[in-house]
Parts: structure tokens; C-alpha cells; sequence
């Protein structure tokens, strides 16, 4: 493929994000803690497919919840695919086509309820919504492997990474051909899978624009120690990758982090934080620390606005309340 071609194609996938950034105001909102919510429905997820589980067994709540986000002011929709995963079906005795069918129908959930959610709305006469996209979630492969590694970013000795790119290959094809606006690489801890994830992206050719976001324990560096700047270098060759930042990090990081960013990349900066409870993965369950509510986390957000990230919403121990708060203060309707 040519250089040019190349760019052209570069630019028309930033370009699609940007357009509809701005059409948003400036900022476009992304939802807030997808399984949170599952949970707060009632959903049993204590389990090494913790959310996808819903997949299964609950995929009226999935729709539920991302009604819910919508209705509170979500631009972007995540799908519930963050822990939906072929070897992670296979081993609880799905074939791998009814692995694909549960990871096409966590698209296939979101879209319709975007789309429904959509033609309630274009009815209303000044409304303040704008129709949103689909981001297919793809979670770390820690997330994978239910240890809470995510937060770690300790994949150990025999995980290199070709092995990532394999973990990720199968799921990112079929995620691709559901049909989503977006592709959000969540909670990624170490500059290997930050790697395998760019370079699989250009081997699979993948239009569909993506972000990265990495988890941060220490509000400096990805759980693995490894520095930003290190990280970000993988990520400003990419040319899929038109958003990069924070996910599922406290919301204390997030300030400093995105002035960091800001100083390693031209890219879109993208944040969603979790509520500042920490993750205790063995006992797997969130532990209370320095809790933010609604209204501490939306004054942080229109600050993270202020210093320039353009895609913000909410992570684990958010809530549709977070989002809704989140979506008043960047579009300023109350
Ligand atoms: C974002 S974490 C809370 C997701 C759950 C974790 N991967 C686990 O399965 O324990
Ligand atoms: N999209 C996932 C991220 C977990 S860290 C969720 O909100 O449940
Ligand atoms: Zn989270």
C-alpha cells in the first residue's frame, strides 16, 4: 500500500473521531461502569468471565444497561465484551462458533439499543443528544486471566509477544465484523501488550479507529513500572490508534496523567476512571479507599475537559448517576 494511501486513511479514521467530538461539543461522553451496573440490576458475576457471564445468561440487563447510559447523556457506548473471550467460552463448554455468536451479540446488543434509544429521541423536538457510537470493549489479557493482572501487569516469563497477539487476534477479527463505530482496548498494564496490540491492529489492516487506555496503581506509571513515555512511543507510531489515556484508575491520577499525555502524544486523550475504590483480585471484590461520589467526580471531569481530554466518562463503581452529572457539566445544559 502506498505512503500516501496510507496517511489518507490515517487521517479519514482520526478524522471520523474528531468530527464527532466536535459535533459534540468538544467532548464526547463516554458511559460509566458496565458490569457495575449489571451488578446493581441484580447480576451474579463473581466469576472468571465476570461480566460477559450476562452474555449468557442475562443479555436483556446488557441492553438495560446501555439504555440506561444512553438516557443519562453517554455519546459512547461500551459493549459488554471487556472479560468475553473464545478460550474463556470454550472452557465453560461452548463451541468456538457459539463463542463467536456471544461476542457478536455483545455488539449486536449495543447497536440495537443505540439504534432504538436513537429513533425514541430524533422524535423529540430539542433534544440534547446526539445519536452515539459503539466502542467494542477488548479488556487486557489480564482481564483474561481473572487475577487481577490488569492492575499488576505481571503476565509472567512465558508470555511474550506473539502470545498476546494471539490471545487477541481471534476476538478482534470477530469483534470487527459485528460491525462497531469503535474499537476500546481497555485497561492495558505493560508497554508488551500496548505492542501487540498496535502491531496486530496493522497485520489484521483494521479500519475501524481504536483507543487504548492503560490502568495506573501509582498515578505515575502502568502497573508494570514501565514509564508513559515508554508506553506512548508504541502508541505515536500507530497509526489505528487515534485515542490513548486512562482507564479504571483512580480519579486522583487522572490531572497529572493527562498533562503527561499531552506532553507524549498528539493523539485523542481519552479518560474514564473508576470511583477510587481499589480492586482486590483475589478476593475479587472492590475495596473502599479514597471513594469520589457524583458530584466530586463531575467537577474532576469538566477539569480533565479543561486540560484537555476530549473523551471522558466513568469505569468500575461508576453509575448512569455519575454519567448523567459527567454530561451536564461538559455540555453545560443545567
Ligand atoms: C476491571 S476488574 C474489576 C475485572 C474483573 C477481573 N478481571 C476479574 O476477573 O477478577
Ligand atoms: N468496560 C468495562 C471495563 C472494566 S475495567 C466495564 O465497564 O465493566
Ligand atoms: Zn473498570
Amino acid at each position: 500500500m502506498g505512503v500516501l494511501f496510507e496517511a489518507k486513511e490515517e487521517q479519514k479514521r482520526a478524522g471520523l473521531l474528531e468530527d464527532f467530538i466536535q459535533k459534540a461539543g468538544g467532548c464526547a461522553v463516554i458511559d460509566g461502569g458496565f458490569a457495575t451496573q449489571l451488578e446493581i440490576h441484580g447480576a451474579s458475576i463473581n466469576d472468571p468471565l465476570w461480566s460477559a457471564l450476562c452474555l449468557i445468561n442475562s443479555p436483556h440487563l446488557i441492553s438495560k444497561v446501555h439504555l440506561e447510559y444512553l438516557e443519562a447523556g453517554a455519546d459512547i457506548i461500551v459493549t459488554s465484551s471487556y472479560q468475553a473471550t473464545l478460550p474463556g467460552f470454550m472452557s465453560r463448554g461452548f463451541s468456538l462458533e457459539q463463542g463467536e455468536e456471544l461476542l457478536e451479540k455483545s455488539v449486536k446488543l449495543a447497536t440495537e439499543a443505540r439504534d432504538l434509544f436513537w429513533e425514541t429521541v430524533e422524535k423529540i423536538r430539542d433534544h440534547s443528544y446526539n445519536r452515539a457510537l459503539v466502542a467494542a470493549s477488548i479488556g487486557s489479557y489480564g482481564a483474561y486471566l481473572a487475577d487481577g493482572s490488569e492492575y499488576s501487569g505481571c503476565y509472567g516469563a512465558d508470555v511474550d509477544l506473539n502470545k498476546l497477539k494471539d490471545f487477541h487476534r481471534r476476538r478482534l477479527q470477530v469483534l470487527v465484523e459485528a460491525g462497531p463505530d469503535l474499537l476500546a482496548f481497555e485497561t492495558i498494564p505493560n508497554k508488551l501488550e500496548a505492542q501487540a496490540v498496535a502491531e496486530l491492529l496493522e497485520e489484521e489492516n483494521i479500519e475501524i479507529p481504536s483507543w487504548i487506555c492503560f490502568s495506573s496503581v501509582d498515578g505515575v506509571n502502568a502497573p508494570s513500572g514501565e514509564s508513559f513515555t515508554e508506553c506512548l512511543e508504541v502508541i505515536n507510531k500507530s497509526k489505528k490508534i487515534v485515542a490513548v489515556g486512562i482507564n479504571c484508575a483512580p480519579p486522583q491520577f487522572v490531572h497529572n496523567l493527562i498533562q503527561k499525555f499531552n506532553e507524549l502524544t498528539e493523539k485523542v486523550i481519552v479518560v474514564y476512571p473508576n470511583s477510587g475504590e481499589t480492586w482486590d483480585g483475589v478476593a475479587k471484590r472492590w475495596l473502599p479507599s479514597k471513594c469520589f461520589n457524583d458530584e466530586k467526580f463531575k467537577v474532576l471531569a469538566k477539569r480533565w475537559h479543561d486540560s484537555g481530554a476530549k473523551l471522558i466518562g466513568g469505569c468500575c463503581r461508576t453509575t448512569p448517576s455519575t454519567i448523567r452529572g459527567v454530561s451536564k457539566v461538559l455540555k453545560k445544559t443545567n
